[in-house]
């Protein structure tokens, strides 16, 4: 079927008062950037709905897309006729069509915002109802859990028509909840953190420690397209790349063993903390999750969070592993996290860290470092890379090698 619009209808906007249209404008301009390279396509942001006119634009593209989009609650693609009682019974005739093999039920469900036009609700609910039953005579009306409802939608510039609805993402438009800096590995967890994030409004830029030549550029470039895979929920991020080199070498110098973990993840704190101040960043987001490893334990955030006043949110801290897998599945990024690129953290992880460590021990540790030097020495090689929705880093790198061979 030729759709003419798709209708979308707001998530949790509608409880948020007075912050109302500030969501509406947002998730306007959300569903804009996702459909940015579709000049054809017009966007409509009003108090109730939001309406998306096709002018001819592929339906399933647009769909796709739009089911990436946090604050649409669900949306249906609808088809525009002429204002007449006879262009709506034909068009929702060839709906009711198209879906008969499951159907056997169905309910006429009309909504009249122009009061102008002369037949009213009710009325064109039982006409229709009367005119689909003559023409399906194999259907009958249940009016409370109709397999199908036909929606009619009267409106001044004509009549629109829809029989499905199509579940949205949830949550709240990106940008609303203000800007989070993500810290992103290349593992499972952090990336799931991240989309969760966003689900909640946060608009999120990725920090990512490196540490050449110890991790490799695929490592760098595994991160990279997580990101890609993240910005299809948030339009383009801006992934931040830390060199970790010096820190960790000069950490595996000074600190004994069983500290380094600690140690290194203060500092990589400490960095995520400036960039956040230097960038409006409001919250520092990350992977952790209660119990799972070594610097996963309570004492071992207490001894890492001393390094900043900022909030750590840990969207997956109560989620078990198989949760957190399942999510990354749902959000097409476990593949890529189960690559097997070690990045700079699993590279000078001690054999045996310490699961409780102590935090003045870990001030004293650190205090044998040059930790301003150390740390303006890494802001100053912070490179930032902007990525856009789906963007590929790993296949390019492919490629090259299979030039090379
Ligand atoms: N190289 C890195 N760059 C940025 N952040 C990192 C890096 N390594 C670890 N982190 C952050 O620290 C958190 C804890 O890392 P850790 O390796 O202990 O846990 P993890 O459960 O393996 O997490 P993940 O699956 O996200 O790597 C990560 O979730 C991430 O937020």
């Amino acid at each position: 079927m030729q759709y003419s619009e798709i209708m979308v209808r707001y998530g949790e906007l509608s409880t948020k008062g007075k912050n109302r249209k500030s969501f509406i404008d947002r998730l306007g301009s959300n569903v804009r950037k996702v459909l940015h390279d579709l000049p054809e396509v017009k966007i409509q942001a009003n108090r109730d709905r939001l309406h998306v006119s096709l002018n001819g634009a592929d339906s399933d593209q647009v769909v796709d897309r739009l089911k990436l989009v946090f604050g649409i609650q669900n949306f249906s693609p609808s088809v525009k006729v002429d204002r007449t009682f006879e262009a709506t019974a034909e068009m929702a005739a060839q709906m009711v069509k198209e879906q008969l093999g499951t159907t056997k039920t169905f309910k006429v469900n009309t909504r009249r915002s122009d009061h102008q036009f002369p037949i009213d609700t009710n009325e064109m609910n039982t006409r229709l109802g009367e005119y689909l039953l003559e023409a399906f005579p194999e259907l009958s009306v249940d009016v409370h859990q109709p397999d199908l409802v036909v929606r009619v939608e009267i409106r001044a510039n004509g009549i629109f028509l829809s029989s499905q609805t199509i579940q949205g993402a949830g949550g709240l438009p990106v940008g609303t909840s203000g800007k989070g800096m993500l810290m992103l590995s290349g593992g499972i967890d952090s990336p799931v953190a991240g989309y969760l994030g966003m689900k909640r409004g946060v608009s999120m830029e990725m920090v990512h420690f490196f540490s050449p030549p110890y991790t490799s550029e695929q490592a760098l470039a595994k991160a990279q397209e997580l990101t890609g895979k993240l910005a299809r929920y948030s339009g383009t991020i801006q992934f931040l790349q830390v060199p970790f080199t010096e820190i960790q070498e000069t950490v595996k110098e000074k600190v004994p063993e069983g500290y380094l973990m600690t140690v290194q993840r203060r500092m990589m704190l400490r960095l995520t903390a400036a960039l956040a101040l230097k960038r409006h960043g409001l919250a520092i987001f990350n992977g952790e999750s209660l119990g799972q490893v070594a610097s996963q334990t309570m004492e071992s955030m207490l001894a890492i969070n001393d390094v900043t006043t900022l909030p750590i949110l840990r969207p997956v801290v109560s989620l078990d592993k198989t949760e957190i897998i399942k999510i990354a599945e749902d959000i097409d990024t476990y593949q890529l996290s189960i690559l097997p690129f070690e990045d700079c953290c699993t590279i000078f992880a001690p054999p045996s860290p310490k699961t409780k460590p102590n935090l003045e021990r870990a001030r004293v540790y650190e205090s044998r470092l040059d930790v301003e030097g150390l740390m303006q020495r890494a802001l100053d090689g912070v490179k930032i890379v902007e990525v856009h929705a789906g963007e590929e880093f790993l296949n390019q790198e492919a490629d090259a090698f299979a030039e090379l061979l």
